[in-house]
């Protein structure tokens, strides 16, 4: 993404009056190219349908990846017909303000800044059913004219599926993101489509282990093979998997990371590691791009 500016009109191919016509979105493409020049890694967490754990998964990398102090962290909640971030992040009723520089993003902590839809409804319980083009003109306003600053990593929550604000995203975002996965071939076939680079997938609640006895119990059996079949299958990394915990659930319901408030557990471990992979993966393409 740091090259959108200069390389704007490649988004934009076509004749003369298709340039034309797409001479507005191209204009945002490259206002957006420029806004996040000083982001380094931008991570879109997907996954196939709703209720798998995305948001409590951008949540838990947003507050992992912070935990290192001398990074900058950035949690950018798309889920427009469902923000679940601001809960997550213990954020309910916060409002954005707006600064010289555009809106400013709330702070959980100094390096760890949020923006959701959710912070611009009256209630937590407003429906939200916008349509495509009006979707589409808010994520370019979160992207345009939030003032994130200098960012290590935008970690980008989107909607199940793969719909109008993905497809918004991946646009405005250009070609150089990364993608953390959850679930999903219908997604893996949109990512090499759009030609994102995957970091991998996650399985989440993925057994349960037994506080007690710490046995696995498989709660929900694996269809196709699970995980590890559909990795092997498309030759992707699994980044790793996330047991089925439900005081991730009260963790999250109360505000709090569950990284903090039960390290030692299996979980928070699972958690941790997959973290470990997406920092490795971005500190491999730091350096590549710094030989390039
Ligand atoms: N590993 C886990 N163990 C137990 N509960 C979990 C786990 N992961 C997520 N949950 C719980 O599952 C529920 C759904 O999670 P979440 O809201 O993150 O899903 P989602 O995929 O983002 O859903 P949507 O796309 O509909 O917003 C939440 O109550 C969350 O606390
Ligand atoms: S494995 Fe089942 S029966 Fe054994 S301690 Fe754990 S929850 Fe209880």
């Amino acid at each position: 993404m740091e090259d959108v500016p200069s390389n704007a009109n490649e988004h934009c191919p076509g004749t003369q009056s298709e340039q034309a016509g797409k001479a507005s979105s191209c204009a945002a493409i490259a206002e957006i190219g420029e806004k996040l020049s000083t982001v380094k890694h931008k991570i879109l967490v997907l996954s196939g349908k709703g209720g798998v754990g995305k948001s409590t998964f951008s949540a838990h990398l947003a507050h992992a990846l912070a935990s290192d102090v001398t990074k900058e962290v950035a949690l950018l909640d798309i889920d427009i017909c469902g923000p679940s971030v601001p809960r997550i992040m213990g954020l309910e009723g916060e409002q954005v303000h707006q600064s010289g520089s555009g809106w400013s993003p709330v702070y959980v902590e100094d390096n760890l800044a949020v923006m959701s839809i959710g912070f611009l409804l009256g209630s937590p319980d407003d429906a939200v059913i916008w349509r495509g083009p009006k979707k589409n003109g808010m994520i370019k306003q979160f992207l345009r004219d939030v003032d994130w600053g200098e960012l290590d990593y935008l970690i980008v929550d989107t909607p199940p599926g793969t719909s109008d604000e993905h497809l918004s995203i991946v646009q405005y975002l250009s070609a150089t993101n990364e993608v953390s996965l959850q679930d999903v071939r219908k997604e893996i076939r949109f990512c090499q489509k759009v030609k994102l680079p995957i970091i991998g997938v996650v399985e989440n609640m993925s057994g349960f282990v037994c506080p007690k006895c710490k046995n696995t119990s498989q709660i929900f059996p694996p269809t196709s093979g699970g995980a590890e079949k559909l990795c092997a299958d498309l030759s992707l990394p699994l980044l790793g998997k996330v047991p089925l915990d439900p005081r991730i659930a009260r963790s999250c319901d109360e505000g709090r990371s569950f990284l903090n408030d039960i390290p030692e557990s299996p979980a928070a471990q699972a958690y941790q590691k997959i973290v470990q992979h997406i920092q490795d993966y971005c500190s491999n393409r730091e350096a590549e791009q710094s030989t390039t």
